[in-house]
């Protein structure tokens, strides 16, 4: 364990980058305010001195807070023993009232890792004004608040928490850290400290403190608190929460939250606020923040909901913690790209030749067409209700093959489209032949409107069509011109009624123009003669072929197994289709309609305040706030998914291009233009890597330099001292090398390792791995976009990136996710040096 050991040890060491950067917010270790250092030897009686005064500030937190729940408690016991007496309006508001403080006290009985986690000693403001939560609010101390002889008493002492809480005489006894009185906790800087003289951060468990860690960002300064010098203990919050081992989710970084990245997370919802930023600096983390931020500005208007869109269920899992453990539920839902559209869900992969094409705006021609085309040609496509009526009821003829060649059915003997329409009408047979119903077809789809909604006006002029052979409408034509315009009405109006309601009219309309769904025209695509018919001039011969056979996965009705791609195929081809008005699905019974007794209740309640949202969030499909991570990734099928999912919303789009693991960017950058419209942008750039140790860095930053020349890799804020192994497999025994490296980091790091090797080996990788414990995982390149690991081990760096047009950026992403220990094993096709090192990693 003694490398392990070291790497940790030296965890807490501060890259120069950092400060040069101007993220000042790290401080060297100071142990006292003022220029006199503290005695070490007294240190840990301080340490446990100051552990004791925020033990007795916990203490007092709790006592108020269980006295707000008695209150809550109170309230709801009260309101049903009033019971069902009173007028309508007013039960109604005891129950709504009723029910606000059942989420209160949910709230407040949620039990926190650390309720409690910070602290700021604070100047007197510059003007004395306090806020509604009873801190100043001046940022800038007084002109006074500094003494010639460099000294200064502490005027105002604030914790920040999880939510806020103020005591019974309505002094904050927490501020919650959204509220703008938190914010110098993490804008002071010792460059720009505003009335911040210590900043400290407090780790407690339950109700225990166990320990403080502080930041001086006045250190000129011998300030005093209550006539007795302020004490400073540790190497500041941040590099303690960096050096902490990995599991198999994120933690929130409420306690540690970065100057940059807190302007961020604090930035105004209006319009488009978009933050670029490499590997580990924050991105996620950062837009899961702004979600819980949002929320508390204004939580009526995001009650329409905040939408995350991540890459992969992966991050999802990874990541889905962080708003619950910033007392957020509900609102905010996390979705895979390949989750979005109701009942569908994405579990294969494309090739990367297919996903090319699937996810480009070129489909979106083809899908256009085959919207339309899927009503016509030799055969109904699946899923559509064209399947009733059938050969020899005399009514319906069938068999006209457009396209003429074969077999009409195409093999499927699925139900064709019918040539000929025969109805009886004022006692006559009246038909439609097939270059009749043709024309009409195409009359009807000069329309710009969804197929499915065109039906109404394809049954209105296929009436005409046969009003006009009826022979009525030359009689109706004279009741106009004597002027009797009422009877040739109801004439007309009488013959649409007879016909509507033959049975042979109406399977006729079933047959010829089925109602669509995405699902069946998404099946219909995988028959390549029907797809090279809409993809002709926009796809090529090979291209058309590759996505049809790709099609196929799904079934012939579409509900097989589909990729992240063919998600944002169906969701375009909904639009395309349109549906028609459906009836809405029975709402559960809302809580506040159905509360009785109370007590009683209060179990499902509290279930059913979690059903309702989540039925909501099921119900949603647009969002007052879209926040996409990983945008660099989105293509331009996806964004158009994404955005319209965010039509009236104010966005936050998050993404790195280095990282893009999409073929063209430049398609992608115009996609993404038209999802966010003319919204006015808001641009933020954050610059220093908090996940990966300098020596990591370093060797990520050479297969940048070939990826994207002349960007910037950021400044890696710590370093182990431990540089990446390298390891090269001679014999060819790629299992035995990757187990036996994953194995030596289990030895080596206390947390997760996460071995990332190309698509096309997934499934071999975790065979090989397959005993070593569930701190291990096997991921193909594209899978480990976002994550991080404890140590990772790359296989293969030249089969990564040959793998994709993009492979160099999907190498990029792969090197980036360790935050202790990376190990390279190499093959062949690496061209390894004598050390190991791939042809790729060298200099
Ligand atoms: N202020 C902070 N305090 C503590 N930890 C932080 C802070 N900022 C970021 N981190 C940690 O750094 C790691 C990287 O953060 P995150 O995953 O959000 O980065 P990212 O920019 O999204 O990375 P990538 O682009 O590689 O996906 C996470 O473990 C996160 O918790």
């Amino acid at each position: 364990m003694a490398a392990q050991d070291a790497a940790v040890e030296s965890a807490g060491s501060v890259v120069d980058p950092v400060r040069d950067k101007g993220n000042d917010a790290i401080s060297d270790p100071v142990h006292a305010t003022g220029k006199a250092p503290a005695h070490p030897a007294g240190a840990d009686s301080v340490r446990d001195r100051e552990i004791g005064v925020e033990q007795e500030h916990l203490d007092q937190v709790y006592r108020r807070l269980e006295e707000k729940i008695d209150e809550a408690e109170f309230l709801m016991n009260d309101a049903a023993k009033r019971g069902q007496v009173g007028t309508p309006g007013a039960l109604a508001e005891r129950d709504a009232q009723v029910f606000r403080a059942g989420i209160h006290l949910n709230r407040l009985n949620n039990e926190f890792e650390d309720f409690l986690f910070g602290r700021v000693d604070l100047l007197p403001g510059k003007d004395g004004k306090k806020g509604p939560d009873g801190a100043y609010t001046s940022v800038e101390p007084a002109d006074d608040a500094v003494r010639d002889d460099d000294t200064a008493d502490i005027a105002e002492t604030l914790h920040i928490g999880r939510i806020g809480v103020l005591d019974s005489d309505y002094s904050p006894l927490v501020i919650d850290w959204r509220a703008p009185a938190a914010a110098p906790f993490y804008r002071s800087t010792p460059v720009d400290p505003g009335r911040v003289v210590r900043r400290r951060v407090i780790r407690s468990k339950g109700r225990k403190v166990l320990g403080v860690e502080d930041d001086l960002m006045r250190p000129e300064l011998t300030a005093s608190l209550n006539g007795a010098a302020l004490p400073v203990i540790g190497d500041g919050a941040l590099m303690a929460a960096l050096g902490q081992a990995r599991s198999h989710t994120m933690r929130d970084i409420v306690s540690s939250i970065q100057a940059e990245q807190d302007l961020v997370i604090r930035a105004p919802a209006a319009s488009v606020t978009e933050v670029s930023g490499g590997p580990g600096t924050g991105k996620t983390a950062v837009a899961l923040h702004r979600a819980a931020y949002l929320l508390y500005q204004d939580r009526r208007r995001y009650a329409g909901g905040i939408l995350v869109v991540s890459p992969t269920p992966l991050l999802v899992a990874y990541t889905e913690g962080v708003l619950p453990s910033l007392g957020e539920e509900g609102q905010v839902a996390i979705r895979a790209v390949g989750s979005l559209v109701d009942g569908a869900e994405a579990t294969a992969y494309d090739e990367p030749a297919v996903s090319r094409v699937k996810g480009s705006a070129r489909m979106l021609k083809v899908l256009r067409k085959a919207a339309r085309g899927a009503l016509e040609g030799d055969r109904a496509p699946a899923g559509g209700r064209g399947g009733r009526g059938g050969r020899g009821d005399g009514q319906l003829s069938f068999g006209g093959d457009d396209s003429g060649d074969g077999d009409p059915s195409g093999g499927s003997g699925r139900p064709l489209t019918p040539t000929r329409l025969r109805v009886v009408a004022l006692g006559r047979r009246l038909e439609l032949e097939s270059d009749e119903l043709h024309r009409i077809r195409q009359s009807v789809l000069t329309g710009t409107a969804p197929v499915n909604l065109l039906r109404p006006r394809a049954r209105k002029l296929l009436l005409d069509a046969l009003w006009a052979k009826s022979g009525a409408a030359s009689r109706a034509g004279d009741y106009v011109a004597t002027g009797d315009a009422q009877l040739a009405a109801e004439l007309r109006s009488g013959f649409d009624e007879d016909v509507a309601s033959e049975d042979s009219f109406i399977e006729f309309l079933d047959a010829w123009w089925p109602e669509l769904t995405a699902r069946g025209v998404l099946a219909a695509m995988a028959d390549e003669r029907r797809l090279g018919r809409w993809a002709r001039r926009i796809l090529n011969p090979a291209e058309t072929r590759k996505v049809a056979r790709s099609l196929r996965r799904a079934g012939p009705d579409g509900t097989g197994p589909l990729s992240v791609h063919d998600v944002a195929i169906l969701d375009e081809l909904e639009q395309l289709l349109g549906s028609p008005p459906r009836q809405r699905k029975r709402r559960e019974l809302d809580p506040l309609d159905q509360l009785t007794g109370l007590e009683e209740l209060m179990p499902q309640r509290e279930e059913s305040q979690r059903e309702r949202a989540e039925r909501l969030a099921a119900e949603r499909t647009e969002y007052a706030h879209v926040i996409v991570d990983e945008a660099q990734d989105l293509t331009p099928m996806q964004w158009r998914m994404v955005g319209r999912r965010g039509r009236h919303a104010t966005w936050t789009v998050v993404g790195d291009a280095a990282q893009s693991s999409w073929s063209d960017p430049d398609e992608a950058a115009e996609a993404r233009d038209e999802a966010l419209g003319n919204r006015p942008r808001r641009q933020f750039t954050l610059t220093v890597n908090y996940r990966n140790p300098a020596e990591i860095a370093a060797l990520a930053a050479k297969v940048l330099a070939l990826a994207m020349p002349g960007m910037e890799s950021p400044a890696a804020v710590r370093s182990t001292g431990v540089e990446p192994r390298f390891s090269a497999v001679r014999d060819g025994d790629l299992a035995r090398t990757v187990r036996e490296e994953a194995a030596r980091l289990l030895d080596r790091v206390d947390g997760t390792i996460g071995v990332v090797v190309a698509m096309s080996r997934r499934e071999q990788a975790a065979r090989w791995l397959a005993g070593l414990g569930d701190r291990v995982v096997a991921l193909g390149s594209l899978e480990a976009k976002g994550l991080e690991y404890d140590a990772t081990v790359v296989v293969s760096p030249a089969e990564i990136a040959d793998e994709s047009p993009a492979g160099l950026r999907v190498l990029y992403v792969a090197l980036t996710r360790a935050t202790q220990q990376l190990t390279v094993v190499s093959a062949d096709r690496d061209d390894p040096d004598e050390q190991g090192v791939p042809d790729l990693l060298r200099e």
